[in-house]
């Protein structure tokens, strides 16, 4: 609920607010207005709302621990603005979280969020485009609800939602290729030329991650955010882009690897570790793996 209420201001604040903030966040990214409005909004409404303990953010180097006087049992992990390079040319982009809940009872410390990700309890996020759509788990499938501004409420448009089982799009800036590994190379050029006889894959990438995830979930195929030669660990988040991404596709019968395990399963032992990340429809998801289980076997 607070979630969904905020993505409403948030889109609205969309039609005032571009342009640069003048600061980079703990990444050495460039902040643009929205990132630290949005980042605001949500830690504010987060720590209110008297639900959260510990909140992670992609624009904070640290995690903020709610004083007791307010505290609930949940930890929030977020990316408040994904796809901040698409703001200016008002692509679609969005806000991505997952939800870790601590025992009862027990003191809120930083290892309640350095947990692998299939312990989350929920996790979604918002895309902010030609609609304004929110996409939940809590763990028992996925749902996605449009915004009717009329209303200013989330109405339930697509139940249960299931990714094909396999589809015809991938989605992954070719622009780094001449720095990937073996099968991630192998893997996309048998989706320009496929020896099967099957046809070609369709390229598809925006840019925004949400927005990849959220076509990659309604229509099928496979997005990519592989390790290359310059990022040995990917460039996406462990804990708020890779683990809330995951958790709907598994949830909704895909499938989410790393290049060495399954992307749920990973521990990571600081809050803004990065991780390469092969996620979407089950049998294009299997079909990377299999590749770097080949590649392993030749080591
Ligand atoms: O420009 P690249 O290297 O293809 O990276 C695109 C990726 O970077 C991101 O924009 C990173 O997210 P932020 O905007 O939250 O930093 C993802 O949304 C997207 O998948
Ligand atoms: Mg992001
Ligand atoms: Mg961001």
């Amino acid at each position: 609920m607070v979630y969904s209420v905020n993505c409403v201001l948030l889109q609205a604040g969309l039609a005032k607010i571009i342009g640069l903030a003048g600061e980079t966040n703990v990444q050495g990214e460039e902040q643009k207005k929205l990132d630290v409005l949005s980042n605001e909004v949500f830690i504010k409404a987060l720590v209110s709302s008297g639900r959260t303990c510990i909140l992670v953010s992609e624009e904070d180097e640290e995690a903020t621990f709610v004083e007791p006087s307010k505290r609930g049992k949940y930890c929030v992990v977020f990316d408040p603005l994904d796809g901040s390079s698409n703001i200016d040319c008002g692509v679609s982009i969005g806000t991505i979280f997952g939800i870790y809940m601590i025992k009862d009872g027990g003191e809120p410390s930083i290892e309640d969020v350095l947990q692998p990700g299939k312990n989350m309890v929920a996790a979604g996020y918002c895309m902010y485009g030609s609609s304004c759509t929110f996409v939940l788990s809590a763990g028992r499938g996925v749902n996605g609800f449009t915004l009717d501004p009329s209303l200013g409420e989330f109405i339930l448009t697509h139940p249960d939602i299931k990714i094909p089982k396999k589809g015809k799009i991938y989605s992954v800036n070719e622009g780094n290729a001449k720095n990937w590994d073996g099968p991630t190379a192998k893997y996309v050029e048998k989706c320009k030329f496929p020896k099967d006889g099957s046809s070609p894959k369709s390229l598809r990438y925006i840019g925004s991650m949400v927005a990849d995830v959220h076509r990659t979930l309604l229509y099928g195929g496979i997005f990519l955010y592989p390790a290359d030669k310059k990022s040995p660990n990917g460039k996406l988040r462990v804990l708020y882009e890779v683990f809330p991404m995951s958790f709907l596709m598994e949830q909704a019968g895909g499938q989410a690897f790393t290049g060495k395990q399954r992307a749920l399963d990973l521990v990571p032992k600081n809050i803004h570790e990065r991780s390469p990340i092969f996620l979407g429809s089950y049998d294009d998801v299997e079909e990377i793996k299999a590749l770097y289980a080949a590649e392993e076997k030749k080591q």
